[in-house]
This record gives structure tokens, sequence and C-alpha cells, in this order.
């Protein structure tokens, strides 16, 4: 079907294919199979529900709509149904949100562990040697993070030969997606029910995702550790952001369902004694009398008064330099508002800094009490580099007691090896096709594939130089089964053979000894034509997907 026919009112979406006819009843195994106009129906429900709701990025076709709100909005590339994943698969991924939590915060505590790591690397990456400078800096000057707040995706791939459930990597700076792709599952389960006659497909097995809810939560969680109602959560950004919604999903979340409920009771108690048992309310409560009997049996009378919204402010990392002081306190102050809480979303690649401006504001930031997310320790944990040292034997020893837990991590782990392991380059060269080679940069459309892994290594090998081998790490490529798929992008859709990655968010928030949240936070599915190296939604080569448990 290349050529949309005409049926009654307007035109309707165009849809192509490149695979033959396969007669195959499910439509969940095999979307091809779904007659033409049942999915055309099905594409223009997706693309109203997607517009109504903010499924939606900047269009990169049109020129303002990374900086101007409502210019060139284009919906979000989706597939138009939810990828069959296997239930026992998924809760594997989501037990191993807390422990790689728990992992994280622990290797962040040990500078030297990271410092030692990425040593080599300094010398021939000026990028993360930057990010280790204002590490050091913290060192030398002590400074202890007591509240520490993360907001993390670990990705996964399901090897198709070994059935196993590998990580592709571990995110610990500017998650994309936790606002829209909770969407993508509410159209899909909106899809499936509204179509349940003609699919016959339980929309109930597609997971709750609560991405942005449980993201905004921890994010006003945070905010109320930091215990100054008038201050902020500020979001680093990028000059140009298509992905804008998808930031702004989170911070609308925050301010419009966290406007703070704080407890008061008779003897006006307020947010300034930090109850212990303080709540999240939604702001609906507001007046509503109650009383709690803590454990000392004294009854306790209160009334929910709406006194704060969460707001949140965006700044680039220009303008944070420009506007942004710290005052004796630490506290920092950007165009005279306190900041509580620093929500990176920038700032994790090269590109973030262009010039000594970015790079004073991330050192200001990171000398100031604000709670940042990530810390740079966060930040360094989140290394490839970290990733393969922690793969080998008996480190995640050095930061884990939990037996359980560690087997639970390794099962998980993939074949990881610094260019130091000759026998590794050697089987590398061999088999460039079976491995994948990465510079520890975030963003994707870094990494290097097939051939090139060859020619790079023995270029590396020729030159004998050592340094810049250290720039990468060898991963084992993860091949997982392609299966057919219906992708929507700008209005077309195309029917093709794609691969998945799982993303599991997690959020991590912790006040000197007392972890306060650590807990799955809902999933992103990245769907991309399996032809293709590269993944990335906001590099234009996956669509945002969502689960269906078989
Ligand atoms: N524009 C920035 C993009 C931030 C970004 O690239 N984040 C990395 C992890 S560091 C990531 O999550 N990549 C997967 C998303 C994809 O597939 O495109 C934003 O959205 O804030
Ligand atoms: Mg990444």
């Amino acid at each position: 079907i290349n050529s949309p026919p005409n049926c009654g009112s307007g035109s309707i979406p165009e849809i192509k294919t490149t695979q033959q006819k396969s007669f195959v009843k499910n439509p969940m195994s095999d979307p091809h199979t779904i007659d033409s106009g049942l999915l055309q129906k099905l594409v223009y429900d997706a693309l109203v529900w997607s517009s109504l709701h903010g499924l939606v990025v900047g269009d990169r076709n049109v020129q303002r709509s990374g900086s101007i709100p409502g210019v060139g909005l284009v919906h979000a590339p989706i597939a138009l149904l939810p990828y069959s994943f296997p239930e026992s698969h998924w809760k594997q991924a989501c037990e191993l949100a807390p422990i790689f939590n728990e992992l994280v915060d622990r290797v962040s505590l040990d500078g030297k562990f990271l410092q030692d790591t990425l040593s080599r690397t300094k010398k021939v990456d000026a990028f993360t040697s930057r990010l280790l400078d204002i590490h050091s800096r913290m060192l030398q000057i002590g400074k202890k993070e007591d509240i520490r707040l993360g907001l993390h995706r670990s990705d996964y791939m399901l090897d198709e030969n070994t059935n196993l459930l590998l990580q592709i990597e571990l995110n610990t700076i500017s998650c994309s997606f936790s606002g829209l792709s909770c969407l993508v599952s509410e159209l899909h389960r909106s899809l499936l029910s509204q179509y349940k006659e003609h699919l016959g497909i339980d929309f109930g097995r597609i997971p709750k995702n609560n991405s942005a809810i449980k993201f905004a939560e921890v994010l006003a969680k945070a905010w109320m550790e930091y215990n100054n109602p008038s201050a902020v959560v500020m979001v680093v950004v990028q000059p140009e952001e298509r992905n804008m919604y998808d930031q702004h999903w989170l911070s609308a979340t925050l301010t419009e369902r966290y406007p703070f409920c704080i407890t008061t009771d008779s003897s006006g108690i307020g947010i300034q004694d930090s109850i212990p048992w303080l709540v999240l309310l939604p702001c609906q409560m507001d007046g509503i009398q109650f009383h709690l009997i803590p454990s000392n049996g004294k009854k306790l009378n209160f009334v929910l008064i709406n006194t704060h919204n969460v707001r949140t402010i965006r700044k680039t990392l220009a303008e944070i330099d420009a506007q942004g002081k710290t005052l004796s306190d630490g506290t920092l102050v950007v165009d005279g508002e306190t900041v509580a809480v620093i929500y990176f979303r920038a700032g994790y690649a090269p590109n973030d800094y262009p010039s000594e401006s970015e790079w004073k504001a991330r050192l200001l930031m990171e000398e100031s009490v604000a709670i940042k997310c990530p810390s740079i320790s966060y930040h360094l944990t989140g290394t490839k580099k970290v990733q393969q040292e922690l793969a080998k034997p008996n480190v995640l020893e050095r930061f884990l007691d939990n037996k359980d837990d560690i087997a639970k991590l390794q099962a998980c782990f993939a074949g990881l090896w610094s260019l130091d392991d000759s026998n590794a380059v050697k089987n590398a060269i061999e088999q460039p096709g079976a491995f994948v080679m990465k510079p520890q940069r975030e963003g994707g459309g870094n990494n290097i594939y097939g051939d090139e892994v060859k020619e790079t290594l023995v270029r590396l090998q020729k030159e004998g130089s050592e340094e810049e081998a250290a720039a990468y790490i060898l991963m084992q490529r993860i091949f997982p089964k392609d299966f057919p798929t219906l992708l929507v992008r700008e209005g077309i859709c195309y029917k093709e053979q794609a691969i998945s990655e799982l993303g599991i968010f997690s959020s991590y928030l912790r006040n000197k000894e007392k972890v306060i949240v650590s807990e799955q936070c809902g999933y992103l599915m990245r769907t991309k034509v399996s032809s293709s190296n590269e993944g990335g939604v906001a590099a234009g080569f996956a669509v945002l997907d969502s689960l269906y448990l078989t």
C-alpha cells in the first residue's frame, strides 16, 4: 500500500511497506497483517490522541521549535502497537532498579575509585578530564552531599541467542523521556481498548507506566528535604531543546500535582519542623482536617493548607554563569531565585560546554549546597568506563554486601572489556560484528560498530597509542530478536522489522543515613529499525514504544 487511497473526509495517514503481506491472525505477533482500512483508522486515532495528550516533540523542520513552546510541534515518533516482552524478564528488570540505585550511591562515595578508574581516560578525553577536575576539587574541599538525588535509567536488550536480559548501560544524567514514555503506554492502552473487537488484544497486559509522576514526586521530596518553601527546582537545559515537552511534563506535574500541602497542627508546627511523616498530598485536599497518632500516642490535629507550588525555572549553563552566585552559606541564587534542586537535562556532552562560561557554571553549582541531580560523582559513576570496571570480578563486592544482589547484577552484565585486554581486542579484530566500541559519551550517536571496530582497533595498535585506547571500552554486541512493527513518524506509518531496548527509570533520594526513596519509576521502550546500529529517539533512529507482557 504505497499511495493512500482517499476515503471520505480529508486525507488519511499514508502507509508505507517494504514487506510482503503475510497472513498471521494474531496482530501482536505480526501487525503487518492488520488490514489497511483498520490500520489507517488506528494510525489516525493514534495521531489525534498524541496531539491532544502532549505526546509531542519539536519538529526538526521548524526553526524555532526548540526554543519557543507551542511552535513547530509534531507528534512524537511512536510505535503503533506495544512491543511483546516476556513478563519474567520485565520483572527481572524492575527488580534490578533499587539494587543499581544502591550501587550508584556507594560507588559515588568512593572518590579514589572514580579517579583511579578514569585516570587514563583523563589523559585522552578532555571532556571527562574536565568533569574529573571538578570532582577532584570537591574531594579537596571535602564537599559532602548529605542529600543525594538520582533519577536514573537502566537500559537493557533481550539477547536472542542466550535469552538473557543484558544491560546496555546505566544512565545517571539527563535521562530522557520519563515525561513522554508514560503517555505512550496510555496511548496503547487506549487504542487496544478502543479496538478490542478488531484486535482482540488485552490492554491489561500493558504495565502501568508512572514515570512522569514518580520522577516529579521524588523531585518534590528532594525540594522538601531542602526545607525552604520559597526555593525553586532549576532545570539545566540546552539553548535549543526539541524534547522540551518531555521536560515540561515533569515541571508541570511538579507544579500542578505537588503544590505543597503542608501539615500544621493547632500548635502551628509547619514545614520548618520537617515532621518525619510529612506527606505529599494532591492539592485538592486543601483545608481537609485530619489527625495523626504517631507512635508516642500523642494525638496531633492537622489541617491541610495549600501553601506552596514547587516552582521550576529553566536555565542554560551560560545563563547560570551570568545570573548565578553562591552566598556565604553555599546557597545557590540564580536570577534572584534560591535553588533547592538542580535537575540536569544538559551538561552531559562536550557540546554543552562551548566555552569556559559553561564550565564555570557547572563548578558554581557543584560547590553550592543545592541538591544536584546528578552530583558530579553520580555523573562520573554513570560513565561507560566505570560500567566496564564494575563488571570485573570482585569489584561489586567492594560496594555491595548482599551476595544475591551482586549475583543479580552480574547476571545482566554483557561482556565488557578495556582495550588493555589483548585477548578481547584480538577477538574484536577477528569478529568486529560481535562487538561495540564505546567512547565515554552520552546522548547517543557516538558508538563504533561493525568493520569500523576492526579498523579503529588496528589503527590504535599501529599507532601503539596506549593512551587513546583508554578513551574506549569494548562491549559484547547484543542481538535482540527482530520483529515486524508499525512505526509512525511525521504522520506516516512504516511497516518495518525492528528491535527494542527497554529502559527502566528509577529514583533514589537519601538524606545522610536515611534512604527516603529508592524505587523503579516506570519504563521507556525504544524501538528502532533493526538495520540501524544507532538507537536514540532524539537522534531520529528510534521511536517511543510500550510493553505488552507475554
Ligand atoms: N535533549 C536531551 C537529551 C538528553 C539525552 O540524550 N539523554 C540520554 C542519556 S544521557 C538519553 O536518555 N538518551 C536516550 C534518549 C533517546 O533515545 O534519544 C533531553 O531530552 O533532555
Ligand atoms: Mg546513555
